[in-house]
């Protein structure tokens, strides 16, 4: 049996519980088979492969706070420092009720490699809560994110461990939590990203995700001859990446035709008036049958499981900007069934891993959240450079560098590809560009 298949095995007893974890580890050490046969004598007296599998710490802790009725809730918070070796832990906080250890170690895997990708100094980790946002008062909010703070705040620092935004921690979130560290640390650091623009958070950072992904996916299409313009696309999702994806999407010339939310999805032939969404979603709050209760062109479908959903609308380039394992094998042969020229994620693993595979074989240009959804961390990570020189810089620079980096991120993974020989497979580029750059720091940093 090679190394990879041991750790591969060791990795699943060690992790059985966790589905969405060995899902993830799966993948990314499936694709880096040829790197790994290339230096195998290194990386296995090195233990290379089971240390990045394995988080430098995995920190749990309850987090009680008190409702509006005046009695006690308990949550379970979470924060899994995965990899430092490149820089401080970086990676959002998760706050939905199906969060559990298992999501946040994959998610926070996935964002040692996202995080290498970027160039910048940043390493990988990932948090959350199994709290539920939806139907909470501003006050339950706050009394959440003050009790979760309380404890997170031992563990973090500018540069020790700086979270941010994900799934239901949005710029309020953010606010309540910096306002917590700062009242029991006494210091005024850029300890956490996403912040409000008056007291350290950058212009473009709430925008930086969705932009992101719509420049590396403008890069791919151009270098395979192609544009943006004119085509139809498919979005999932109606939170802070699917917004700014449909913005910048409509901004270079392409018309996106849907949106999801947990509950349902809209179809919009005419093209969604994404400001009406933003009022909806980032405004209100409020659940997608109001948009379609604005807007006559569009059409509100209920979710039902069996059914393709957004998927199953005729597309050019479909963009997962929802959650994990959103897009399954049928979904992609209904795709592909539909003439789908390209697939980016978004989102963090929206593809499943026979999805994925059926995209590949099927020519359908496939780019992973790793490289895809990096624009959002990179752009963090250009907040903490603003927090340092203690600077601010222009909307314009910061998209300037967010758009030079997707542009060098989709270059690196297609060379990393191409190194290897598997041109145009840009989940494996993605991996082993991402994971070189760790294991060098890891090995010139001795055993640890
Ligand atoms: N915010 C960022 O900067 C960032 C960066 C990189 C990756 N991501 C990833 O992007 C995804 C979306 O994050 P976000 O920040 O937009 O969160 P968000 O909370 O702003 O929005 C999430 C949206 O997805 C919808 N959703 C959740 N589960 C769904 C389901 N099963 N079906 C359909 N819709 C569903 C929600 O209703 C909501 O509208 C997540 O996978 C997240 O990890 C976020
Ligand atoms: N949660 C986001 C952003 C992380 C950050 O900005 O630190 C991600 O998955 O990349």
């Amino acid at each position: 049996m090679g190394y990879v298949d041991e750790v591969l095995e060791l990795v699943s007893k060690k992790n059985a519980d966790q589905p969405e974890f060995l899902q993830a580890v799966t993948e990314v050490l499936n694709t880096l088979r040829p790197v790994v046969d290339a230096n195998e004598e290194l990386y296995r007296s090195n233990a290379i492969l089971e240390r990045i599998t394995e988080p430098d710490r995995v920190l749990m802790f309850r987090v009680p706070w008190v409702d509006d009725k005046g009695q006690v809730q308990v949550n379970r918070g979470f924060r899994v420092q995965f990899n430092n070796a490149i820089g401080p832990y970086k990676g959002g906080l998760r706050l939905h009720p199906s969060v559990n250890l298992g999501i946040i170690k994959f998610l926070g895997f996935e964002q040692v490699f996202k995080n290498s990708l970027t160039s910048l100094p940043i390493g990988g980790g990932k948090g959350g809560s199994d709290f539920d946002p939806k139907g909470k008062s501003d006050r339950e909010i706050m009394a959440f994110c003050q009790s979760f703070m309380t404890e997170l705040c031992k563990y973090i620092g500018a540069d020790v461990d700086v979270p941010a935004g994900d799934i239901g921690t949005g710029a309020r979130e953010i606010g309540f939590m910096f306002g917590q560290y700062k009242r029991i640390r006494g210091t005024y650091e850029g300890v956490l990203t996403g912040k409000g623009l008056s007291y350290g958070g950058s212009l473009a950072r709430t925008e930086a995700t969705g932009y992101g992904l719509l420049y590396i996916t403008e890069e791919l299409m151009k270098c395979h001859g192609d544009s943006l313009e004119g085509k139809t696309i498919a979005v999932s999702g109606a939170g802070n990446v699917a917004i700014y994806a449909i913005q910048k999407a409509q901004q270079l010339g392409a018309k996106v035709v849907t949106c999801s939310d947990s509950t349902g999805w809209i179809y919009d032939p005419e093209g969604i008036d994404v400001e009406l969404l933003r009022e909806v979603k980032e405004v209100k709050r409020a659940r997608l049958t109001e948009y379609a209760a604005a807007r006559k062109s569009a059409e509100y479908h209920e979710k039902k499981n069996g059914e393709h959903g957004v998927w199953s609308v005729k597309c050019d380039i479909a963009l997962p900007c929802a959650t994990q394992n959103e897009l399954d094998l049928e979904d992609a042969k209904q795709l592909v069934a539909n003439g789908v020229k390209a697939v980016c994620e978004g989102a963090n693993m929206p593809t499943t891993l026979e999805a994925t595979e059926y995209f590949q074989n099927n020519g359908v240009m496939f780019i992973c959240g790793k490289a895809a959804n990096a624009g959002g961390v990179a752009t963090s990570a250009l907040e903490m450079s603003q927090n340092s020189e203690r600077l601010s810089w222009t909307f314009e620079e910061v998209d300037a560098k967010l758009k030079n980096i997707m542009v060098n991120i989709y270059h690196n993974i297609d060379d990393a590809a191409k190194r290897y020989g598997m041109e145009g497979n840009y989940v494996a580029g993605a991996n082993i560009a991402g994971f070189e750059k760790v294991v060098n720091a890891m090995l010139a940093q001795g055993v640890y």
